[in-house]
């Protein structure tokens, strides 16, 4: 198999990536819309697809983005593996505004999202015990040094509903709960992709430090000043990652992580959620 990354760019970097060849493609979803146009791309010689998480111009709430529209469609266009580049607030006084983290664990507070492709008539069970691919976390880290950023490796993302920034009380108590950062996206896009089989991955951008230190609080227009500031950044760690890719992509336990995973019998399964789920889960169901 060859490499074909996919990635969900978050709060300021809708503009996109700088890719060689870049058009837009048309695919659609059964599970809905997704967020914005799909550009497909290469960056040295390998294919890259964006989507911009929030849409064109910033449209979409986190509680209104179609996360399972956007990873369908991903896989519908062949993706590999995602990376996800978000903002993200700092719950830990090390992880400063301007530092990379590459999160490997994640606290879902987020209410009413749709957060599985499968549902009544086809149930599955995956595992999330470790959400984030190891290997794709550490490629992305690994560029982002490359690219001059300092970099944490490994966070705890606490993902909250939104749009309103958090409480005092509450990013008291999520600090107290062992989350590192918070931002609003990260879930369930990455209980999402894990369904899909596709190793995902997120790289944190810190944009601020939410509001847990003494009169300290978050604005919006502080999270994109950052972000404006390090869109040049985000932009040559991917442009760095896909470039240090081996030709041959190695499997990834990812790759089969449906295996097992679906328990309703043949005979009990849905056929309409069966025909949706072709991209997803085809390689289990066919
Ligand atoms: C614009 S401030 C809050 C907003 O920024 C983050 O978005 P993303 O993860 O897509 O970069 C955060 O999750 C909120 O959606
Ligand atoms: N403090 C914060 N809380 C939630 N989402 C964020 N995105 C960036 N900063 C954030």
């Amino acid at each position: 198999m060859i490499w074909h990354l996919g990635v969900i760019g978050g709060s300021g970097l809708a503009e996109g990536l700088d890719l060689d060849d870049a058009q837009e493609i048309a695919v659609s979803s059964p599970f809905g819309t997704p967020s914005g146009p799909v550009i497909t791309g290469k960056i040295a010689g390998k294919r890259v697809t964006f989507i911009a998480r929030h849409g064109k111009g910033h449209r979409l709430t986190p509680s209104a983005v179609d996360y399972r529209a956007n990873i369908d469609v991903l896989k519908r266009c062949g993706v590999t593996d995602v990376l996800s580049l978000s903002a993200i607030g700092s719950l830990a006084e090390d992880m400063a505004p301007g530092h990379f983290v590459a999160v490997d664990q994640f606290i879902d507070r987020t209410q009413g999202r749709c957060g599985s492709f499968f549902g009544e008539g086809l149930v599955a069970h995956v595992s999330l015990a470790d959400p984030v691919c190891a290997r794709l976390s550490k490629l992305a880290a690994d560029a982002a040094e490359a690219s001059g950023a300092t970099v944490h490796r490994g966070g705890c993302y606490i993902a909250i509903e939104g749009p309103q920034f958090s409480t005092r009380a509450e990013s008291r108590l999520y600090r107290q709960w062992g989350a590192q950062v918070i931002g609003m996206t990260a879930m369930p896009e990455a209980r999402l992709g894990r369904e899909a089989e596709l190793p995902y991955a997120v790289l944190g951008m810190v944009t601020d430090y939410d509001c847990w230190r003494d009169g300290e609080a978050v604005a919006a227009s502080e999270v994109f000043a950052v972000m404006k500031a390090n869109a040049a950044l985000a932009r040559e760690t991917v442009r760095k990652l896909v470039v240090s890719l081996p030709k041959k992509r190695s499997a990834s336990p990812v790759d089969t992580a449906l295996d097992g995973a679906i328990v309703t019998a043949p005979g009990a399964r849905d056929g309409n959620l069966a025909a949706m789920l072709d991209a997803v889960a085809g390689r289990v169901l066919r």
